[in-house]
């Protein structure tokens, strides 16, 4: 933890560390593990993807005050003022004291401003795109998991390579970057379907919900549990289609701290995708991976060869219990076979 000539942080910075804690439970000590300018970096930037999602997320704001408010929200990062007090959500500590992570956003160095600014401005935009209505195609699907994760990775990337602690390579392949974030917020609105329905948010592509069903709720209908499961496993195979990239993205990197920041999610997202596989538990409740197993994953990703043993793991799991009568079946083992091959 970097100090100042008294050896201490300043208060905004340990105030962010705070907020950080409070805000990502098992994950900040990943990021405050990170070495060098990345560990200040990649908490304020988390800090403030953060608020940005407050903002998304919160729906007793009003569209004509939100919109604005994404759209603007990069501009925040230059006016040490702004605040916003009249959110209702859990994390809304970090839009009431913006200024806190204001301050400390503009103590970095201009390459790592200049990122973070990017991407909030690129993904406030983008949020806009969705608010108010579900997600159509895969196309769309592919879309707004671009904007609230693709460019993290993104930016993610451009911050390891502006640090120097990975190679340009790392900053300069948006597609790759793309697809860390895709796989992780794909995995992750698989497994919220009940927690988004019953919130009235529709993040499964109607694309391919619409094959089993009406309504995206009628699926969480006992009577539908097959054609439930059939929907639920064939976005599963569209998210395992990432594997072979997120892998080739990871063995790219050189930083031991960068690596296991980036590990740690991955293996979460697949033992979570596995859990999921032709799972009615998705439709009626919610699944997580328990601590103790998340934690025993986080102790076993130091390597990229460990990261594949846990991804081949997980995929010969998910490979060996693909129903016969499932119709996207044929699919679903070629999928896994492609991922297996890169294990
Ligand atoms: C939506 C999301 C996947 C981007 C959220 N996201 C992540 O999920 C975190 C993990 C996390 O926050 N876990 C929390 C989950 C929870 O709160 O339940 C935990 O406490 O375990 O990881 C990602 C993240 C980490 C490393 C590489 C990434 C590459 C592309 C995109 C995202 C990447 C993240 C990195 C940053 Cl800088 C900001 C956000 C994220």
């Amino acid at each position: 933890m970097p100090r100042n000539n008294q050896g201490e942080l300043s208060p905004t910075l340990k105030q962010c560390y705070k907020y950080l804690k409070l805000t990502s439970r098992s994950f900040a000590a990943v990021i405050q593990a990170l070495d060098g300018e990345l560990r200040n970096a990649i908490c304020i930037f988390y800090l403030v993807l953060r608020a940005l999602d407050t903002v998304e997320d919160d729906m007793t704001i009003p569209n004509d005050v939100k919109i604005p408010m994404l759209r603007h929200f990069h501009l925040n990062l230059q006016d040490t003022h702004w605040s916003f007090h009249d959110s209702k959500e859990k994390d809304k500590i970090v839009l009431e004291d913006f200024p806190t992570i204001t301050a400390e956003f503009q103590a970095l160095a201009p390459v790592y401003q200049e990122v973070i600014s990017d991407i909030c401005c690129k993904m406030g935009n983008g949020m806009t795109v969705f608010l108010d209505r579900g997600v159509g195609s895969l196309h769309e699907w592919n879309e707004y998991c671009h904007y609230v994760a693709g460019l993290v990775g993104i930016g993610l990337s451009r911050l390891f390579s502006a640090s120097k602690l990975e190679s340009p390579e790392v900053g300069r392949d948006e597609r790759l970057a793309n697809n860390m974030g895709l796989f992780l917020q794909k995995t992750n609105i698989i497994r919220d379907y009940l927690e988004d329905v019953l919130q009235g948010r529709e993040f499964w592509p109607k694309e391919v919900w619409g094959k089993y069903g009406r309504k995206l709720g009628d699926l969480a209908e006992p009577d539908n549990r097959q054609q439930a499961l059939h929907c639920l496993n064939e976005l599963i195979t569209n998210a395992l289609e990432l594997v072979p990239d997120c892998i080739a993205y990871m063995t790219r990197l050189h930083n031991q701290s960068v690596f296991n920041f980036c590990a740690i999610p991955q293996v979460m997202a697949i033992a979570t995708l596995e859990r999921c596989y032709n799972n009615p538990a998705v439709l009626t409740g919610v699944v997580k991976i328990r601590k103790g197993e998340a934690v025993k994953m986080m102790m076993g990703v130091s390597n990229v060869e460990k990261v594949k043993a846990i991804m081949h793991y997980f995929t010969s799991q998910i490979e060996s219990r693909i129903p016969k009568d499932d119709p996207n079946a044929e699919r679903t083992r070629e999928v896994c076979s492609k991922a297996l091959a890169c294990t």
